[in-house]
């Protein structure tokens, strides 16, 4: 049986769905989603399940997740420079967890189809003009012009094809000999004046002395060489969802193959609306957005939904109440899973709570706001004896000027010239590597 005939795949178009483009009747539609179905899967449902038991290992305390990139990815930034940044800032902020720790960190890009933005107003206006809002390079263009702000449904296919070529090169990268750990010195090379790159060179300098010392002994390491590296996006665009689905030869079920990891998000996630009836049906890990407005109810019921047969792996709450909430907020959530005896990942996002507005007009984030938040989900994890399984980040490895703050101060008079983000600001590559010793400083405690 094909997706195209498998139950309950389609009920969602019944449903109330929330941030989409108003598309459905375009001329290239038909075509576009004919075109996606007709496509080879991004994924396999094989490296999916595989995902999902190191996720269960995760929310037994045997591991943690890290996840981490563009806010927006843009087509122009799929290029080899752009995404080995990205994917070697990941690596070295898993080493310094897994060094800091001694845990096995599992390795995730919001990469590879991070190309749709929920936002909140449909329309955009500058002076006197007002077009529909920018919603992520799948849907429309980011140039303030109409042509390019109508939604347009074959930068679907255009999505697909760059985040193929996102993942062609992942593989390439973390099979291939970059991301072999003895090549952990090289990853910081050109970063070496700021204070966290030179703890970072004495973590790799550590590292490295270890593994020539057991070779010398005599004792290879095949699985240095490589890593498990997955791919994650928000599963916002139905339309791309739907014809991404796949039902699995193996065990004759569906699943979402756009990516090894979706998630809902914070706009999206009613309980009865469309994404979250959509992603109950298929078999991919899932992450839920859950801000400061969730409550203890909402989230056991999320659990009913998505996670019905609780199955170790299965569903990740990724928390962003901001970290004028967290403490406050974040303990009758944990406290309600707890005692409900389900298993989740339990990861905090550190960024979408805390943005504002800077002076000078750009979206921020304050960097001592975000390391704040941080502290708070272990305090609060701490404090319910439950397990702080994970960190979710918007960050790049290019050196942007995008949030506040950091030991390389950051002020507001480096966004003119450094701001490159299209939606929602980035950690840059240091401000990356400060926040990985921060939160490897707080494993340390509960580990
Ligand atoms: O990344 C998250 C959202 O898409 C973003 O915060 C929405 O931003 P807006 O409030 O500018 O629409
Ligand atoms: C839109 C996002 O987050 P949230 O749903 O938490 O606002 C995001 O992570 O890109």
């Amino acid at each position: 049986m094909g997706a195209a005939e498998y139950p309950g795949l389609d009920a969602w178009r019944d449903l109330p769905l929330k941030q989409q483009p108003d598309w459905r009747n375009h001329p290239d539609f038909a075509s576009a989603t004919a075109e996606l179905s007709a496509n080879p899967p991004l994924v396999f449902a094989g490296e999916v399940d595989k995902l999902k038991r190191r996720l269960a290992q995760v929310a037994k305390g045997e591991a943690f997740l890290l996840q981490g990139g563009d806010c927006a990815e843009t087509f122009a930034d799929v290029t080899a420079d752009k995404i080995s940044a990205k994917v070697k800032t990941l690596l070295q902020m898993a080493v310094v967890l897994t060094y800091g720790a001694s845990l096995p960190v599992v390795k995730m890009g919001r990469m590879a189809g991070q190309y749709a933005k929920p936002r909140s107003s449909d329309m955009e206006t500058r002076g006197d003009v007002t077009l529909p809002s920018f919603r992520g390079e799948i849907v429309n263009g980011f140039e303030f012009t109409p042509e390019v702000r109508i939604p347009d449904p074959k930068r679907m296919v255009q999505a697909y094809h760059k985040s193929a070529a996102t993942l062609n090169l992942i593989r390439a990268f973390t099979e291939g000999g970059f991301a072999d750990l003895r090549a952990v010195q090289q990853w910081n090379k050109g970063f070496m004046e700021n204070p966290a790159h030179a703890r970072y060179e004495q973590i790799a300098g550590e590292i490295d002395r270890a593994v020539r010392f057991m070779s010398a002994c005599g004792v290879e390491f095949e699985s240095l060489k490589r890593t498990e590296f997955y791919a994650a996006h928000e599963a916002l665009l139905l339309d791309y969802e739907r014809a991404l689905t796949r039902i699995d030869s193996r065990t004759g079920k569906p699943y979402v193959t756009s990516g090894h990891f979706v998630w809902i998000g914070e706009r999206t996630r009613d309980l009865d609306g469309a994404h979250v009836d959509y992603l109950s049906r298929v078999r991919n890990p899932l992450g839920v957005k859950l801000g400061p407005s969730t409550t203890p109810s909402t989230a056991l019921e999320l659990i009913d939904k998505l996670d019905p047969h609780r199955e170790p792996g299965r569903l990740t709450f990724i928390v962003r109440m901001g970290t004028a909430n967290v403490r406050e907020k974040l303990p009758p959530l944990v406290e309600a899973v707890r005692d409900s005896g389900a298993k989740v990942v339990w990861v905090t996002d550190p960024m979408h709570g805390n943005t504002i507005t800077a002076k000078n007009g750009y979206k921020t984030r304050r960097f001592d706001d975000v390391m704040d938040e941080v502290r708070g989900f272990f305090e609060v994890h701490q404090a319910a004896g439950t397990y702080p399984g994970g960190v979710h980040v918007e960050m790049t490895g290019d050196d942007v000027a995008e949030c506040l703050g950091g030991s390389d101060v950051i002020d507001e008079s480096a966004f003119d010239a450094h701001y490159a983000s299209l939606v929602d600001p980035r950690l840059n590559h240091k401000q990356s590597l400060e926040l990985a010793f921060l939160v490897a400083e707080e494993l340390t405690r509960v580990t």
